[in-house]
């Protein structure tokens, strides 16, 4: 087997997000619709037979290495070993916005369990790769299933979906946002009543809303002002807690045309969303 392996790490849109209440513990209890972008990060991993360390060949611009999810990722793994590894030398290509409501970095931790569980041949299963990461954040779960899916609970009790795979034009207004800070924020609507997911949702996604929205576009005049102009050609939202928005359109011609007149000084992507993660795709070609 080669000892070294380049696989992505995609983005995830949340197509809605409704909060419909809260845990004891202060987490609040959301309804979310998952779909991957053909879009994202991309991660190398190298194994270095002889140097046991876990590194980054380079940090991630503000995030310390001891704090960075690739490398918590990969230190929980080796934990569940019971023989010696080899270490690890990873190489990321970011591209996805950090607090963007993108999931970059809880997909940077999904990638890493996966191909590490791979390279290091450990045979852990999904379920146990998901409850691992779930430690991680919300968010790693979906990622590491890689299937677009409800997400209950926290984002981890998981029902497989199938939204359309449309084209997105996705704009990042010029602010990062907390995540957090969103959360304790005391208008945040948090009442949403529950709906029973039926599987395999096909739903049409844009019939429902971001409870975090209105808050974040009180907040973040910038989001407000690049959601005001993406709706004018069609459903927009929120993605997470912000800060990047999302328009949807049937064909990705429709979405460059937008893309190429969105006002100077925006930046962003176009991508298709995607139900099958990228992931998993390379995985199994390169098996
Ligand atoms: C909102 C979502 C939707 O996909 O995504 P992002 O906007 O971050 O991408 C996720 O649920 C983000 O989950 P997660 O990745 O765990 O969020 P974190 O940044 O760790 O959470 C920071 C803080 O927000 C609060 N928090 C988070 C998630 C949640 N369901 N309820 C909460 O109250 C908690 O106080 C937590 O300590
Ligand atoms: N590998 C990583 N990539 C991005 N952010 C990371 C990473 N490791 C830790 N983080 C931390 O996670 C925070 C949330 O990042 P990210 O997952 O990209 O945004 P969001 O949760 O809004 O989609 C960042 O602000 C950063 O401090």
């Amino acid at each position: 087997m080669s000892s070294s392996i380049t696989l992505p790490s995609p983005a995830k849109l949340n197509l809605f997000l409704h909060i419909v209440g809260r845990r004891p513990d202060g987490y609040h209890e959301l309804q979310t619709l998952f779909q991957f972008l053909d879009y994202g990060d991309e991660i190398t991993f190298t194994l270095t037979p002889g140097d046991a360390r876990i590194r980054l060949e380079e940090p991630v611009p503000g995030v310390p290495d001891n704090d960075n999810l690739i490398i918590r990722a990969a230190r929980a793994l080796a934990e569940r070993a019971s023989h010696a590894l080899p270490g690890v030398t990873i190489r990321i290509q970011k591209r996805l916005p950090m607090g963007g409501g993108l999931g970059g970095g809880s997909s940077n931790a999904a990638t890493t369990l996966v191909a590490l569980n791979h390279l290091w041949e450990l045979h852990l299963d999904e379920d146990e790769l998901a409850e691992l990461g779930l430690d991680l954040g919300a968010d790693v779960p979906v990622f590491v299933r890689g299937r677009s899916a409800i997400g209950e609970g926290v984002g981890e009790k998981l029902t497989p979906a199938n939204p359309p795979e449309d084209w997105f034009v996705v704009l990042k207004p010029d602010c990062e946002i907390n995540t957090r800070k969103i959360f304790s924020e005391e208008g945040l609507t948090r009442d949403t009543p529950k709906m029973k997911i039926a599987p395999a949702f096909e739903g049409d996604a844009s019939r429902y809303r971001n409870d975090c929205e209105d808050v974040v576009r009180k907040l973040y005049p910038e989001v407000n002002k690049s959601l005001e102009w993406l709706s004018q050609f069609g459903p927009a939202r929120l993605t997470g807690t912000g800060a990047c928005i999302f328009g949807r359109f049937p064909t990705e011609s429709a979405a460059r045309i937008i893309w190429e007149s969105k006002p100077s000084g925006i930046t962003g992507f176009v991508a298709k969303g995607v139900n099958h993660s990228p992931l998993h795709k390379k995985l199994t070609e390169l098996k």
